[in-house]
């Protein structure tokens, strides 16, 4: 775990300085410390008083820490005055931390001055200690002596310039700029860049945002992280952190971000709580009311895309609705929608899917072995073949853009639990119970396919999103449906009531499937994939679905 000092001023609104570095350090797994070079009055609004203690005090906080601790990285942020920045220099000059991440904080969001004029020059040269600089828009300007960028292609200019001539990387970062992405690219004094993009968040909550992406990036190196991967995880981290910060409802200026937001997300997501409690089932189901959700899908919540077939699987959408609510509200599918699920996550989501599918494939075959009516056995054979042809499109059209054979990808816990539950299922119990496990794959898909909205052209997943919007996929769950109508129709009350929880269990798992992708840190996922992931499909791909049953279509039409 790095051990990471922040050398920032204060916040007593938590939302930028000392604490928002704190918060960051953490949240990006190193062990937070912090030297304060001022205090600030400010809150949500702007600054309205800054004391700065004698720098003799500075220097004695600096040396308390390094005499005692050993530091893996350093970050600077509101240093105010040439004074502060000549002690902390010569400070650094002695201690010599391997990582230094300089933000060159001078004016806050609130447009309040935080580096005395001055002091610009100091700054500059302090800059040549850093391993990297992060300066917006306007200290860019501030820093290489020019006018301030319009466009991100100026701003690139003037930082490229710059790199080379002091010999420091530096990050230039668009969030001053009116783009709809918000690009940070790391520049190199030789020339290397790398770009990592993520939308912008239509939000007020930006105070701190300068502090928090150094102190996480301070982090992230400290940890051992190559530039590449330190950036990609700060700047999806603080997306995050960013997206969800009006929720906070802390101030009524500029909001803080909520940089704990990606760790509670993760907490809940390791609960081992049960899915299902004892008591939402009874053992016995006598008549569709026993489940108690005799509203049956139109009190409130969402009313399913694809009509039920009966008053069996009307009670079961009844009953699993908070779940289908729940995968119509998770971030995968709002990530998805508004183009800001970060490329790692979707690579590893296609390539998850492609195990699934496998899976599902030989889960479906097996109901199809089950069955003894023939128009069921067509139904359930057709449906595995037509996973299987889903999987091998994945493949071709969709992981397959890079000319390196991929080593075989590995399944992830959760598309492992997933296929190990269907196929444990399909052959191990009752067939009405298969066919519950099965079902939701159809029509929860088809429920998060009928709530897409239209996308423009040049939104990074519209080939994928169109993949969604397969009109066969609508009959081939409308088949589904009533194979399972009639399954309940004709078994014991206590297979059905089996059979509700292995429906619900598979809502369950259907969540977790679409939720995983925001679980993978970018490196991780590479690992797993091994191999480029297109956001369109390979020319010579036809196929515009992914899944089992959209292949179904047009064979059972
Ligand atoms: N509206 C936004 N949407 C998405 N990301 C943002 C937004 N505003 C800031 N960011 C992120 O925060 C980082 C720092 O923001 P920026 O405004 O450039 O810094 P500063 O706080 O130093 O002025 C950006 O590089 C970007 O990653
Ligand atoms: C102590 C301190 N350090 C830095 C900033 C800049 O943060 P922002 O530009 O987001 O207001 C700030 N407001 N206060």
């Amino acid at each position: 775990m790095p051990r990471v000092l922040s050398i920032a001023g204060t916040d007593p609104t938590g939302g930028a300085g000392t604490a928002a570095d704190l918060k960051s350090i953490t949240a990006a797994g190193g062990y937070g410390m912090s030297v304060v070079t001022g205090l600030v009055a400010q809150n949500t609004h702007g600054v309205r008083d800054l004391h700065v203690p004698p720098v003799k005090f500075l220097a004695a906080q600096l040396h308390a820490v390094s005499s005692d601790v050993t530091l893996d990285a350093v970050k600077t942020g509101m240093l105010g005055t040439a004074e502060i920045i000549a002690t902390v220099a010569v400070w650094l000059d002695d201690v010599r931390p391997p990582i230094l991440v300089v933000d060159p904080v001078m004016i806050a969001t609130s447009g309040d001055r935080l580096l005395q004029p001055e002091a610009e020059q100091a700054m500059v040269t302090f800059c040549r200690r850093a391993t990297v600089v992060t300066p917006n828009i306007d200290e860019l300007a501030v820093l290489t002596g020019s006018p301030r960028a319009a466009t991100e292609d100026e701003a690139l200019d003037q930082a490229a310039r710059w790199s080379a001539e002091m010999g420091v990387a530096v990050i230039v970062k668009t969030g001053h700029l009116d783009t709809l992405t918000v690009t940070n690219t790391w520049l190199s004094p030789d020339g290397t860049r790398i770009a990592v993009p993520s939308t912008r968040v239509d939000t007020t909550s930006t105070h701190g945002t300068g502090c928090s992406l150094s102190s996480a990036l301070a982090t992230r190196l400290g940890c051992g992280d190559t530039p590449a991967a330190a950036l990609a995880w700060a700047t999806d981290w603080l997306h995050e952190s960013i997206s969800h910060g009006a929720a906070l409802r802390v101030g009524s200026g500029h909001g803080p971000v909520d940089h704990g937001h990606r760790a509670r997300r993760l907490a809940a997501a390791a609960s081992s709580a049960p899915w299902i409690t004892p008591d939402a089932v009874p053992h016995l189901l006598e008549t569709p009311a026993d489940l108690g959700t005799s509203r049956a899908g139109n009190d409130g919540g969402p009313a399913p895309a694809v009509a039920s077939a009966g008053p069996w699987t009307a009670a079961l959408w009844a009953a699993g609705e908070e779940t289908t609510a729940a995968i119509a509200d998770s971030d995968f599918v709002r990530a998805l929608v508004d183009g800001s699920l970060p490329k790692h996550a979707f690579g590893f989501y296609l390539t998850q899917d492609a195990l699934y599918l496998n899976g599902y494939a030989r889960a479906l075959a097996a109901l199809a072995a089950r069955s003894t009516d023939p128009a069921a056995q067509v139904y359930w054979s057709q449906a595995a073949t037509g996973a299987l042809t889903e999987e091998a499109e994945l493949h071709r059209g969709w992981l397959g853009r890079n000319s390196e054979p991929a080593p075989t990808p590995a399944p992830s816990p959760v598309t492992a639990a997933y296929t190990d539950f269907l196929l444990a299922t399909a052959l191990g119990e009752d067939r009405a119970v298969g066919v519950a496990a099965v079902l939701p794959c159809f029509w929860l898909y088809a429920q998060v396919g009928a709530a897409l909205p239209a996308v423009p052209a040049d939104h990074p997943y519209a080939a994928w999103l169109d993949t969604y919007r397969d009109p066969g996929f609508v009959t081939a769950t409308e088949q589904a449906l009533a194979q399972l109508e009639s399954e309940m129709a004709a078994a014991s009350p206590a297979v059905r009531a089996t059979a509700t929880r292995a429906y619900l269990t598979a809502c369950r798992h259907e969540l977790e499937f679409f939720d995983q992708a925001l679980r993978i840190e970018p490196g991780e996922a590479s690992a797993v994939q091994g191999t480029a992931i297109g956001t369109t499909r390979s020319p010579g791909s036809t196929s515009p679905s992914n899944t089992a049953a959209a292949q179904l279509a047009g064979s059972t039409r």
